[in-house]
């Protein structure tokens, strides 16, 4: 088999967010020092899974590095939605939390939806609220979800902040990413498609697009042969794939070796968006903090 020759310049997104967490890092720095504020970030974990448990410990050691509080709530499995529920009315009230975040997935006895609607949405750093969804939707300042907080990012530093006369193409429809993706694509300028499961044509509207942004969470979903070429490339997809030697490996959305053969950037996965998603969660948290102290917030940290 030939393995086609990639062109596409690789977003480095662990640089990148290397480089956010240190401007974060630099006015945390400051908003202490000037004003005697310390952002902290509440982080509540239900239950064992492992991927969560990885995600929730980077959360914590990366939020301490740039000089935040770090509040970490692990609680077990059983935890009722009362219980749960209670906890974030006392994280809700507590003056030295900025930001809370309910690590997602949470058991399947517990209401996610009820849960995040009892986040104060001032401190909702993950965005997640009807109300910061609702301020995004309407081009009102909001917290931004952060995958696609760190996606816009990316796309900036790329193509600068207006994509007019740009097609963008969102793959997959989720509230976590693909829904608030497109609002801030459209809040670019970009013409904008979400595209999804029941799309006609899914690859004929995917080789449209200026600007693809893959989030369905299928390894490998789109080919090569869907990219139109130059396209830029966002893969959100982390999805771990089990060879036929038993190693376990993550893959994204796109394959990447067709892909970065026809793109003109693309993201990889790991390494592209994935970190990208903790350091826009110290970026919110800073901003919440700000907010909630009418302190005037950082440059280029929101959209
Ligand atoms: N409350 C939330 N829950 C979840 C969110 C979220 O934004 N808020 N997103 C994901 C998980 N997630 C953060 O919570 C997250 C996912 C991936 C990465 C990351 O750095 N990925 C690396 C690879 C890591 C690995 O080896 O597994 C990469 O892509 O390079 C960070 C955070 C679901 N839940």
């Amino acid at each position: 088999m030939t393995v086609p020759e990639p062109q596409a310049r690789r977003l480095d997104g662990k640089a990148f967010a290397a480089a956010l967490r240190a401007r974060v890092a630099g006015h945390v720095a400051r908003l202490k020092d000037d004003h005697g504020v310390t952002p902290g970030l509440a982080v509540v974990l239900v239950g064992e899974d492992p991927a969560s448990e990885v995600y929730v410990r980077n959360k914590g050691r990366q939020t301490t590095e740039a000089g935040m509080a770090s509040f970490s709530h692990r609680l077990a499995a059983d935890t009722t939605q009362a219980e749960l529920l209670d906890l974030v009315a006392r994280l809700n009230a507590d003056p030295a939390v900025h930001g809370i975040l309910v690590q997602l997935p949470l058991p399947a006895h517990l209401d996610a939806d009820a849960v995040i609607g009892a986040i104060a949405p001032e401190k909702d750093v993950d965005g997640f609220h009807v109300l910061n969804v609702g301020r995004l939707a309407t081009g009102q300042a909001a917290l931004v979800p952060c995958t696609p907080l760190g996606c816009l990012m990316m796309l900036d530093d790329l193509h600068g902040p207006d994509l007019s006369g740009k097609t963008a193409v969102v793959v997959g429809r989720s509230n976590i990413v693909g829904k608030p993706m497109a609002q801030l694509l459209l809040r670019r300028n970009a013409t904008v498609t979400v595209a999804h499961s029941r799309t006609a044509d899914l690859a004929a509207v995917c080789r449209g697009a200026d600007i693809l942004v893959a989030a369905v969470g299928r390894p490998e979903m789109i080919p090569g042969a869907w990219i139109k070429p130059g396209a830029t490339v966002i893969d959100v997809g982390i999805n771990r794939v089990q060879l036929a030697d038993g190693r376990s490996v993550l893959r994204g959305d796109v394959d990447f070796a067709s892909a970065a053969a026809v793109a003109g950037a693309i993201t990889p996965v790991p390494g592209g968006v994935g970190p990208m998603t903790i350091a826009c969660l110290l970026a919110n948290t800073l901003t919440a903090a700000c907010r909630l102290h009418d302190l005037p917030e950082p440059e280029g940290l929101t959209p």
